[in-house]
Formats: structure tokens, sequence, C-alpha cells
């Protein structure tokens, strides 16, 4: 289906000094990349890196074959990332956020999707809060539904666990392998080794060095074992 995402030598860290080992991996349409390690091993940086949130220390991105340019329609057209630190709009409503991205990205009836969105993500009861009205795990779940409505070839999420709660995890986890079966790629880093093997058909575990594993290994190394 055409290869997506390709990282070679990608190097990633703060002030020039890197904080993991040397990144190559490359992820195909319709695949999945678990990413792994443990706290402060380097994850979030080199998602972050990939979105071209925060430049590389060196080493190439290419998203469809062109090197990331975070300022470049093309490439914030074919890029969904969520971080945990993502912002909202303080006056606007749950429902409004999700309108402003369906509108912006030209989807077809927009409101029919910001109404699956909702459903989805269990917010139709506080569509009309603002994001400072709502539970963490709220928060969250809108954080998830902006990156999730809006058209993708590839989807970046940092820790999309955290503070949802275990039903949650597991329709997301569904969401995920449906969104990979549909054409998506996607880039995982998690700490949830259930949510590793419902998606993943290919693992990094960063490290100072890092290596590819596969997600059952990936898998019992995020539990400890
Ligand atoms: N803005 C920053 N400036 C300098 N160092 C940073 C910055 N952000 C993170 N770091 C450091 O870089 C290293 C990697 O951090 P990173 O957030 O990528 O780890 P992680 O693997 O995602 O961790 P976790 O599992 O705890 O989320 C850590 O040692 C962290 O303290």
């Amino acid at each position: 289906m055409g290869t997506v995402l390709e990282a070679e030598g990608l190097m990633v860290g703060y002030a020039g000094a890197p904080v993991c080992g040397e990144v190559s991996a490359s992820v195909d349409a319709g695949e999945v990349l678990g990413i792994v390690g443990v706290n402060g091993a380097g994850k979030s940086t080199v998602a972050r890196t990939i979105a071209g949130r925060q430049a590389s220390l060196a080493g190439d991105v290419k998203v469809h074959g062109l090197l990331i340019d975070p300022d470049a329609v093309p490439f914030r057209r074919q890029v969904s990332a969520v971080f945990d630190d993502d912002l909202f709009f303080p006056s606007l409503t749950v429902r409004e956020h999700l309108l402003l991205i369906a509108r912006g990205h030209s989807l077809d009836d927009p409101e029919g999707r910001v109404e699956e969105e909702l459903r989805f993500f269990g917010l139709v009861g506080r569509s009309h809060a603002i994001p400072d009205a709502l539970s963490s795990g709220q928060r969250r779940r809108l954080l998830l539904a902006a990156g999730l409505i809006r058209p993708s070839s590839l989807l970046i999420l940092d820790e999309p666990e955290q503070r949802l709660d275990p039903r949650m995890r597991t329709a997301l986890g569904e969401r995920i392998a449906e969104h990979a079966k549909d054409g998506g790629a996607v880039v995982l880093v998690t700490h949830d080794p259930q949510l590793l093997l419902a998606t993943a058909s290919s693992c990094l575990v960063i490290d100072e060095e890092v290596q590819e594993f596969d997600p059952e290994q990936g898998a019992s190394i995020i539990a400890g074992s």
C-alpha cells in the first residue's frame, strides 16, 4: 500500500544532546508502529520530531517521500498528531472545537461527523461544555476526537490511553486498528501492553540503543516481564 513514513538515522534531543539511540523505521499505509520504552527514554521526543514539532539533531524523516516541513500545507494535511500538551480554545465548546476542525478540513457533512465523534467518545452530554468544565479524561477524549475527525494518512498518538477508563481504552484500540485497516499509517507511543497488542504491527523499543521487536515482545517489555 506504500510507505508513508521513513526515518533514517534519526537523532532526537535537546540543545544538541541526543536523548536516545538512532532511530530508523518505516511505516506503510495500513501499519501501526508501536513505540515503547521506560519513562524518560525519549519516546515523546521521537514522536514530536516525527510530527515536525521539534527539529531533529541528525538524520532524515520523510512523509510520502518528502522531508517533513511543519509549515507546509501538504505535510499538515497528511499528518494528524495528538500530544498531551495540545491546547484548546478556552471559550469554544466541545462541539465547536470539532466543528471547526471538520469545516477546516472541508469534510462532507461536518455536523454529522461531529455527532459521530461525540457519540464515539461519549461526549454528547458535554458537547456544550468549554474545556475548563471537562474532566481530565473528557479533555483527553476531546483531543483524540479532534485528531481522529480529520483525515490523515499519518496519525501520531503519544500515550493516547492516558486518563481513559478501561472501556474507552478498548474502544480506542479498535478505532486505531480500524484506522489502519482503512489505509492509515499510525505511530503509537504507549505504556499500555493491551493497546499495543490490539493495534501494533511492529514495535520499536526506545533506549540508548533503539531496537525493533515484534509487538508481543514489546508488550512483555512494557509490562516489565
Ligand atoms: N523540553 C525539554 N528540554 C530538555 N530535556 C527534555 C525536554 N523534554 C524532555 N526532556 C528530557 O528528554 C528525555 C526524554 O523525554 P521524553 O519525554 O521524550 O521521554 P518519554 O520516553 O516520552 O517518557 P515518558 O514515558 O515519561 O513520557 C528525558 O530525560 C526528559 O527529561
